[in-house]
């Protein structure tokens, strides 16, 4: 059995007497530590898919299985990093992860258990040096390690990422790109991705799942992503799998999927 299961998912929003159908049969099982990216036109119903996942919205029709149990609403075993930062600003980096952290974990770890886990957390995003700073004092790239060190932090089954690197300067976004295959390959995390960049979709994922245009999307194709890893982008740029996969993304969103 798979990992995470998504089966026969149908979605519908209702707005008086007006239905619109936003996802139609969706379906797709992903393995544990596997690195799912998924890529489509604005608006087909990404987030919404990731939002179902995450237990935030309810399908229509269909069910999201995690690890052997029917997913029913939010949890800790499905931890989100959004692509604008959700930290509380009245607290520090380190008050926000630990916010989380005692959510989570308050019976099952001591005071002082906690507080380690969470700086721990906060270090293997880099962000060590930076514990009692508050968001406003950081940067972009800096609220994104946090959010990431967060959801980490409550040991979720699956990571969800809305388009985490959207936001960023190019190079703030190669920079953590790089650490979240490092994170990855260290902890053997599930994630899924959404993005809307096609070179950002390679690099990371072992799978590219392609949605169709809305309304009523679908799975158009999923895409395997034979590297190997550590990956580098640098030797990638020349590499033909890589460029295989680029071109194949590509002609699915821009020849066979183009938004008239
Ligand atoms: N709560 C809601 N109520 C009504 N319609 C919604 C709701 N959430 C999303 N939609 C509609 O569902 C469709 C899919 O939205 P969604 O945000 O999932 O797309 P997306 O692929 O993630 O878009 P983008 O890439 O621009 O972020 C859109 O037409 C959107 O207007």
């Amino acid at each position: 059995m798979s990992y995470l299961s998504i089966e026969q998912l149908d979605m519908s929003f209702t707005r008086g007497k007006v239905s619109s159908q936003v996802l139609k049969g969706i379906n797709l099982r992903i393995d544990q530590g596997e690195f799912l990216s998924i890529i489509g036109h604005s608006g087909c119903g990404k987030s919404t898919v990731l939002n179902i996942i995450a237990g935030l919205l309810e399908p229509s029709l269909g069910v999201v299985i995690l690890d052997g149990k029917e997913v029913s609403g939010p949890g800790p075993d499905r931890g989100m990093v959004f692509q604008n930062h959700s930290l509380l600003p009245w607290l520090t980096v380190f008050e926000n992860v630990e916010v989380a952290v005692n959510k989570v974990f308050k019976r099952s770890m001591g005071r002082r258990e906690r507080r380690e886990w969470v700086e721990h957390n906060l270090k293997l995003v880099n962000m060590g040096h930076a514990l009692h700073k508050y968001p406003q004092e950081i940067s972009g790239g800096m609220k994104q390690r946090v959010g990431i060190a967060r959801a980490l932090a409550m040991k979720p089954k699956v990571l969800l990422l809305d388009e985490p690197f959207g936001a960023l300067d190019a190079l703030t976004r190669a920079h953590l790109q790089d650490e979240v295959m490092r994170i990855q390959a260290d902890l053997g995390n599930t994630m899924m991705m959404i993005t809307h960049d096609v070179d950002e979709a390679v690099l990371l994922s072992d799978r590219i799942v392609m949605m169709t245009n809305g309304p009523s999307a679908t799975i158009g194709e999923i895409l395997t992503v034979d590297l190997p890893r550590p990956r580098d982008r640098i030797a990638l740029a020349d590499d033909p799998e890589y460029n295989r996969c680029r071109r194949a993304v590509l002609s699915f969103l821009h020849d066979r999927h183009r938004l008239h």
